[in-house]
Order: C-alpha cells, then structure tokens, then sequence
C-alpha cells in the first residue's frame, strides 16, 4: 500500500503540475525578485494562503503582499484588501512576544487572520491534562505531531487550501540548504511556494530595517529564530548558523511541519498503539 492510499481520499488534491512543469517552473521563478513571484502566486495558484509563525521572512513576505494588495487595489479603483490570507498554528508553547506580534502584525496589515491550535485545546492547561507535562521531552514525535502537523493539516483542509507560502530559505541550512521556491508534497499534492528561498540573512535584515516591517522584540536579545520557548535558546553571536537556538543539544533540526506528512502521522500512530499496549498490559 503507498503512501497515497493512506491520506484520506477528500484531503488528497490533484497534482496541478508534473516534474517537468515544476522544474520549468522553477527556472523561470529563480530569475524573478520575490514580489514578481508572489504577483504570479496570487493570480495563478488557487486556495493560496500564507503560512506563518511571524518569523522575519515570514513577516517580508506578509509586508510584500500588502503593497501587492494596495497596488491592485489603486489599479481597480478598489477598497484595499489583503489578497492572502495567514494561518497561525498556536502550539500553546509560544513566547508573548510572538502571539503579541501575530496579533499586531496582522491587524498593521490588516490581513486575515487563521489561528489553529491542538485540537480540543485552548490553553497550556487544556494540553497538559491531556498529553501530562512536558510531552517535548517525553515524545517529541508526538509532541511535533499534536502542536503543529495535525493543527496545521486540519486548517488546510477546513480552510480549502491547496498551495501555502512558507518563511524557509536555504540559508537556514540543514535540511532547507536545497529548497526550490516551487514544491509539490509528495502524496497530498499540497504546493509550497518559498518566494525567499534565496535570500540570505543580511538582505532579510536590510529590508526589515528599510521597510520599518515590525518584528519580535526577542531578536533584540539575542535570539535569531523563534519557535517554542521551551525549545528556543538565544545566541548571542553573529557567526553562528541562523536556526543554532532552536532545539540546541538534540539531534533536530525542523519541527515536523516540513517533513514527510506521512511518516510524521504514522509515528504518531504507532505511538498512541504502543501506550494503550502498555495500559492494557499492566492492566490486572
Ligand atoms: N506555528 C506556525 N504557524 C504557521 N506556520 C509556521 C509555524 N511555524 C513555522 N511555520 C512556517 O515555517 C516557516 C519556518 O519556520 P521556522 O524557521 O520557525 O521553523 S519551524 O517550522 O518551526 O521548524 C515559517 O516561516 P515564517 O513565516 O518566517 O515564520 C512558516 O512559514
């Protein structure tokens, strides 16, 4: 059985384009500055939404598409609208200052808002009485699973999304060194647009600072990339890869949002069969 058959067949797209389109595709994106790609994105991809957790290329990306917005707009003697909309998954696990930005950045940009968080769960609490304490450190497969991909897959499919915008670029290094700004999901046919793929870090602080784009206060303090904070350490030092705060001391490098759906979900699975073993065989 192959992974296709095991993705419900209503969250399953179609492939909009073959290996051949997406490299041809590809080619022509590289020689485009971001706003170009995401000009294109806008008209051509259907049920396009921007996934963020308010990271600096993130938040780019949010203040690019806004002057999109107002351009087409001023064109067509419209009310201004944000053409792309965001989803936030809400892990519970957040620092203030990122759900503080969530909040501000998108009302500055006036852009709708998604927020997801673990399903049946509104706060911290909610979680813990579920899944116990610190469920990172005990099964961070699961974890990653619960806070970001299921929260994450259950707004695509209710929200009717096909193609996501993320922050990634290769400059990140680890497993993003090789990312296209075009991606097709294996599988789910889910397309991923990566309009900055190709930006390094100093231009994303330029045009941070030429464009007044607000940002988390926490990168003022020496943390370069902000996920949980229980798994978000900061740097204090240049020279250091971008994304060395997150996750320091174990061998992880993503959160599973970018990862084999497949293999994140069936981990999860198997985990959940592997504890109700255990219940029931200590069961008297
Ligand atoms: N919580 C949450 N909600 C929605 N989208 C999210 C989330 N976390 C990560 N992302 C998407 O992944 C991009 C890279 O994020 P990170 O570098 O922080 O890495 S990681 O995904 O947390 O491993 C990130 O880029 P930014 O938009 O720059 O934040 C998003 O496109």
């Amino acid at each position: 059985m192959g992974p296709n058959e095991d993705y419900d067949s209503d969250e399953r797209l179609p492939n909009l384009f073959t290996e051949k389109h997406l490299d041809y595709l590809n080619e022509k994106l590289a020689k485009l500055s971001p706003k170009k790609i995401l000009e294109w994105a806008i008209v051509s991809l259907p049920g396009l939404y921007q996934t963020t957790a308010f990271g600096l290329t993130g938040l780019i990306i949010l203040d690019i598409i806004s002057k999109i917005s107002y351009e087409y707009a001023e064109e067509n003697e419209a009310t201004p609208q944000h053409l792309v909309p965001l989803i936030f998954v809400d892990t519970l696990y957040h620092f203030d200052e990122t759900l503080d930005l969530a909040n501000r950045a998108a009302s500055r940009y006036n852009a709708p808002l998604h927020i997801y968080k673990p399903v049946n769960c509104e706060t911290t609490q909610d979680f813990e009485q579920i899944y116990g304490k610190n469920l990172w450190e005990t099964d961070d497969s699961s974890y990653d699973y619960l806070v970001k991909v299921e929260p994450s897959r259950r707004a695509y499919k209710e929200l009717g999304v096909s193609a996501i915008i993320t922050g990634r670029r290769r400059s990140q290094k680890g497993e993003r060194e090789n990312i296209k700004i075009l991606e097709m999901e294996t599988g789910t046919g889910l397309l991923k647009l990566n309009p900055l793929a190709l930006w390094d870090f100093p231009r994303v602080k330029a045009y941070i600072r030429a464009n007044e784009v607000p940002y988390n206060p926490l990168l003022d303090k020496g943390y370069r990339s902000v996920g949980d904070w229980h798994s978000t350490k900061p740097i204090n030092n240049d020279t250091t890869s971008e994304r060395d705060g997150r996750w320091q001391g174990q061998n992880k490098t993503e959160c599973g949002l970018h990862k084999d759906y497949f293999k994140m979900r069936a981990a999860f699975v198997a985990a959940q069969k592997r504890k109700v073993t255990v219940i029931s065989s200590n069961t008297p």
